[in-house]
């Protein structure tokens, strides 16, 4: 019998937060909560003056979870959260948040997802933002890609963010849209060895420490996959809806599916899929070819009763604008390519997702 995330949650219900004398699972402390097979792993984000009273109760999630069936390791991380430490100004004189939130400033928050890797996600994202701020809305980018962030090179911006007073971070911005990038805050080939907590603290201080201004949406472009940024963005900020990229194979669908499942337990509205390299148009002769096959996300999104959006063909007029530093839809706005992401972005506004 495999456990479930309820299982967790239930036994953590059983056991006492000292800091509110409630229930541990009520109190906000546990964060980032993942069961992925028989792995349970969480963390409990506490003061740090009380490292010492949580402790026990470290000790006692560990030994009550890993007694449930199913269950065959259990990592539980403390971390301190760091309130003495210069919070930016946006949040001084409150408390701690705990559920999701608003981020000041922001309307919307949209969340470009994908199951596996290299199926064009972010491509998608700089795309979709280029055609919103061309459509006039106030677009930001948020590249959350830890893994293989791009958009910087996507959006032809290099350099390192400011920080003039030291607290906030001023993001860079091109084609109207304002940008921010993990990968601007380490070296460009350093391979980053990111662990739980911090990416977690990375990924909170790129929500509320970067100065967005005002913006009718914010799209995150995510890592491939249902890890700890994924969970950590729909915790710690109110995600409005996620669009799933996939290919049509088989392989890709099935990660999308995962994908899709993870945010509707999240309570992520799922907006709908876009099928990426649908089909293979030939740059010289016009000539169409299904490389991965066609049709395989129109299937699967009829079948999970989600939304297909867009079918975007694989053609290397796409690449070329992305590894050039200007989106097709910046580049080539009258191409049928980038023709295909300017109906999305418009699709989003009339829908009042964007
Ligand atoms: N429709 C397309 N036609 C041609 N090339 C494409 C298309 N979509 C993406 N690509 C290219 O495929 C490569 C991978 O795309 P991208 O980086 O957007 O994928 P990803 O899903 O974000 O990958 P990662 O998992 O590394 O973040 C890039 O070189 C991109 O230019």
């Amino acid at each position: 019998m495999s456990v479930t995330r309820d299982d967790v949650q239930a036994v953590l219900a059983g056991i006492t937060d000292p800091a509110t004398n409630g229930p541990l699972n009520a109190s906000g402390a546990v964060k980032a909560l993942t069961v992925d097979g028989g792995t349970v792993r969480f963390v409990l984000e506490i003061a740090a003056s009380r490292a010492a009273e949580y402790a026990p109760v470290q000790a006692e999630a560990e030994k009550l979870i890993g007694a449930l069936d199913g269950v065959e390791k259990v990592t539980v991380v403390m971390t301190a959260h760091s309130s003495p430490a210069a919070p930016p100004d946006l949040k001084s004189g409150r408390a701690a948040p705990s559920g999701p939130q608003k981020i000041p400033g922001i309307d919307r928050i949209l969340a470009v997802a994908s199951g596996k890797g290299g199926v064009g996600k972010s491509t998608v994202a700089s795309n979709l933002a280029c055609a919103l701020a061309a459509m006039g809305r106030r677009v930001g980018l948020l590249d959350a890609d830890v893994y293989g962030p791009s958009q910087p090179r996507m959006l032809g911006v290099s350099g390192r963010p400011a920080s003039p007073d030291g607290k906030t971070i001023l993001p860079l911005r091109n084609y109207g849209v304002t940008m921010m990038s993990i990968g601007l805050m380490t070296n460009e080939d350093q391979a980053v060895v990111w662990r739980g907590p911090m990416l977690m603290g990375a990924l909170q201080q790129m929500m509320n420490q970067v100065q967005w201004g005002a913006l009718d949406v914010l799209i995150v472009d995510l890592p491939p996959g249902t890890g700890d940024v994924q969970m950590t963005l729909a915790q710690k900020a109110q995600v409005d809806g996620a669009i799933i990229v996939s290919t049509p194979q088989d392989v890709a669908l099935l990660d999308a599916r995962k994908g899709i499942d993870m945010f509707q337990q999240l309570h992520v509205p799922i907006i709908g899929m876009i099928e990426n390299m649908s089909t293979h148009i030939c740059s010289e002769c016009g000539h169409e070819e299904h490389v991965f096959g066609h049709g395989g996300v129109a299937k699967e999104a009829a079948k999970l009763g989600v939304p297909l959006l867009a079918e975007i063909p694989l053609h290397l007029s796409i690449r070329l604008a992305a590894d050039g530093g200007a989106p097709i839809v910046v580049s080539d706005p009258e191409s049928a390519q980038a023709k295909a992401f300017l109906d999305v972005a418009k699709h989003l506004i009339d829908a009042g997702s964007a």
